[in-house]
């Protein structure tokens, strides 16, 4: 048998091409893929990390951005740990759609899931949502905040540790069965922010 303490189900979402495949598979393979297509429906991969000793199996769901694949990847939602709504710092229209992704959230997720906003792609120069805009964004909706880079893999470990740093804290103060923990979303959440530079070790 697998030995891990916790399993985690967490689910990516958010327009198409803001880079959640990338995001993905930067931290569990540690690549940035050249040029591959757009998600069709849903796709996971999994990855156990070490959280002060404790081994964490996190299962990481990324769902297509298109929204042909909504009523597909909607049915993720439901079982999530954690959701991570993710943007694209340097296009507009991947920030201005994020309201309707957290409506999404709120008709299909559990109301207790762990919601974290990412800005991707800090490795751009064509910037165009300035970080405290998507701070601004996350503290009004309650939410952690990070900005990464696929590409250049900064924050990219950070995201996923903090996200099973979160959920383990959770769980223990639910005390529920291992891999079946619901979680609560945490008081102060909304103050919280991860965004402190720090590379992901390839
Ligand atoms: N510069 C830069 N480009 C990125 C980054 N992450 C992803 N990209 C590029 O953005 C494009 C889309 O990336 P994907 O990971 O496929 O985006 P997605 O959100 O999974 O898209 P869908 O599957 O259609 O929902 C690709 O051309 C990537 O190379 C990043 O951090 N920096």
């Amino acid at each position: 048998m697998e030995d891990y303490k916790y399993l985690f189900k967490v689910v990516l979402i958010g327009n198409a091409g803001v880079g959640k495949t990338c995001l993905v598979r930067r931290f569990t393979q540690g690549i940035f893929p050249p040029g591959q297509g757009a998600t069709i429906g849903v796709d996971f991969m999994i990855k156990t990390v070490e959280i002060d000793g404790l081994k964490i199996k996190l299962q990481i769901w990324d769902t297509a951005g298109q929204e042909r694949f909504r009523s597909i990847t909607q049915s993720y939602y439901r079982s999530a740990h954690a959701l991570i709504l993710v943007y694209d710092v340097s296009a507009q229209p991947s920030f201005d759609c994020l309201p309707v992704w957290l409506r999404e959230v709120e008709e299909y997720a559990s109301p207790k899931v762990l919601r974290v906003l990412v800005g991707n792609k800090v490795d751009r120069d064509d910037r165009e949502i300035p970080p405290a805009v998507g701070e601004g964004f996350s503290r009004m909706n309650n939410m952690y905040f990070i900005e990464t880079s696929a590409k250049d893999c900064s924050n990219v470990d950070k995201l996923f540790q903090e996200i099973a740093r979160e959920l383990i804290q959770d769980a223990n103060s639910n005390d529920g069965p291992v891999g079946q923990q619901d979680t609560t979303h945490l008081d102060g959440a909304a103050e919280k922010s991860w965004s402190e530079s720090n590379c992901c070790k390839s």
